[in-house]
């Protein structure tokens, strides 16, 4: 359970914080929310959390586009069933493509482009019962972690980008490519550089 539970939040947060970095005006808004709600002077601390609207529209896009068990983790239908035309017998193995259900044209407008405004209106949540987005999986397997994942994600984020502004090295490339396996992760890991940005240095100790 913390192995999976592990991977996939880091990974996420991995994700998150590229996506971030990709788009000033996104950094620039989560830092002016955080700065808003936490201060210049404080550090994040877990009852911040669900004040911060626009950090959590970061998250819930960061696993629309990025997954990180882009298949869910195959199901087993106890009796034979169909849907869509499609007879699945009894014992099939099933895996389902949250990656490109979160990418389907049909669903999302210009599905292919990050933008955490599309989460801001309360539409979309966690719970697995709209399947155009459900990155923690449906029904009686959805995840048992989302509690844990949601304030770990969110508090790392939140810590990160209110504590430092983030660049990438001098003359390297954001890359936010994906590679496949049970979990996703970035095909190259994400190499960022902190630069203080609170006002007390004590904060830093
Ligand atoms: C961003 C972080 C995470 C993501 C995206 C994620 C996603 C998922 C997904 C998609 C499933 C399969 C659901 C299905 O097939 O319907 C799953 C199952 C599971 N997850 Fe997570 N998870 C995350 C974090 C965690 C954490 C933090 C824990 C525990 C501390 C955890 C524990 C589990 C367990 C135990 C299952 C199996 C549940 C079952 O089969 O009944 N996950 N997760």
């Amino acid at each position: 359970m913390l192995v999976g539970g592990s991977d996939t939040s880091s990974n996420t947060v991995e994700f998150a914080m590229a996506e971030i970095m990709h788009k000033p005006e996104v950094m620039k808004r989560v830092q002016d929310e955080l700065e808003g709600v936490v201060g210049k002077d404080n550090m994040v601390e877990e009852s911040h959390l669900h004040k911060l609207p626009y950090l959590l529209a970061v998250m819930k896009e960061t696993l629309r586009l990025h997954p990180t068990v882009p298949l869910l983790v195959p199901h087993c239908p106890s009796e034979a069933t169909s849907t869509g035309g499609y007879t699945i017998p009894k014992g099939s193995r099933v895996f389902v493509n949250v990656w490109a259900i979160h990418r389907d044209p049909s669903i999302w407008e210009k599905p292919l482009e990050s933008d955490p405004e599309r989460f801001l209106d309360a539409k979309w949540d966690f719970c697995g019962n709209d399947f155009s987005y459900f990155p923690f999986g449906s029904g009686r397997r959805i995840c048992v972690g989302i509690p844990m994942a949601e304030r770990s994600v969110l508090y790392f984020l939140a810590t990160l980008v209110h504590m430092f502004n983030w660049t990438v090295p001098e003359g390297e490339k954001l890359d936010i490519s994906e590679k496949f396996g049970i979990t996703l992760k970035k095909k190259i890991p994400l190499v960022a550089i902190p630069t203080p940005r609170l006002s007390n240095p004590d904060l830093y100790q």
